[in-house]
């Protein structure tokens, strides 16, 4: 871990283009890993299935492991480990834990830098979406959502939440008054969207809450060999550090790579202090 002060932490966006074989994914994950560590990161963030993005629901039945089998898991684990950092993993694509629905969970883990799993959150909105004849998504049919929002104990308190999820700024208000100061925002978002909202949301969300913003993005053409018939899966990229007062401290662009900045953390009391909205809720009767 780098020797940055208290009110200080270092962090590192890993951008990412991942294709629908888990294995061949994982070393790439691992240099960045690697290298955003050696060059003092705290805190090292992935995307939205980091393990794999595939439109063909039979392969991931095939692939997929529950998450005490998952390999991505257990190798990143040991990443954070042998370089002694925080970690939070975007998401994994896992197969459930539940008995009566073999539906996939969207899981994402925040590890500790003994290689412990210090929290983990199942994506709780479901991207159930006709964005146009060619973008429809119906990731309720595939995966399970979570039912619980998690607020995390990590290098300061973390509210974990994934992709979709940002389009509920209720759920980050919630996290912001149980305690957050930092959210993240692990996406897989389209491009159509992703031009249209993605960065008006994130600071939107930013500025809401008082907390630093963290989103970490898969960008370009996922390769998907297994379904030469299909339009391959693109993503809008653009992995975004933003600050309590909504300003955009880095964009980490359309290409894979690694988008580091070292936060103050005091900039969470300075804008909440300034603007002190997330204590002014006021209960009204409904409309
Ligand atoms: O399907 C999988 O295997 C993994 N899940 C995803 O990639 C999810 C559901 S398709 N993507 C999003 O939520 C994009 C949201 C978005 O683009 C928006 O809100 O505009």
């Amino acid at each position: 871990m780098s020797d940055t002060a208290p009110d200080q932490l270092t962090v590192a966006l890993l951008q990412m283009t991942v294709g629908d074989d888990p294995q061949a994914n994982l070393p790439a994950t691992v240099a960045m890993i690697r290298e955003a560590a050696g060059r003092g990161a705290d805190l090292i963030l992935t995307p939205e299935a980091t393990n794999m993005l595939s439109p063909d629901r039979a392969r991931q039945a095939q692939i997929l492991r529950p998450e005490g089998e998952d390999q991505t898991l257990a190798a990143l684990r040991d990443e954070a480990r042998a370089a002694g950092v925080w970690l939070l993993i975007g998401s994994l694509a896992l197969k459930g834990d539940d008995a009566g629905d073999d539906r996939f969970v969207n899981r994402s883990f925040l590890i500790a830098p003994d290689g412990s799993i210090a929290a983990r959150y199942d994506k709780l909105h479901m991207f159930d979406v006709r964005i146009s004849e060619a973008e429809t998504f119906r990731e309720s049919a595939a995966y399970r959502p979570g039912s619980r929002a998690v607020l995390a104990q990590g290098p300061m308190p973390v509210g974990l939440t994934i992709c979709y999820d940002l389009r509920f700024p209720q759920l980050y208000r919630a996290l912001a008054q149980a305690g957050a100061r930092l959210l993240t925002v692990p996406a897989a978002f389209s491009p159509t969207t992703g031009m249209a909202h993605w960065e008006v949301l994130l600071r939107a969300r930013a500025i809401e809450t008082g907390c630093f913003v963290l989103a970490p993005a898969q960008c370009g053409i996922h390769p998907a060999p297994h379904s030469p018939d299909r339009k391959p899966r693109r993503s809008h990229g653009h992995s975004l550090i933003v600050d309590p007062w909504g300003k955009v401290l880095a964009d980490g662009g359309v290409t894979p790579g690694i988008t580091m900045v070292s936060l103050d953390l005091s900039m969470v009391d300075g804008a909440r202090s300034r603007i002190p909205s997330l204590s002014h809720d006021r209960s009204f009767d409904a409309p």
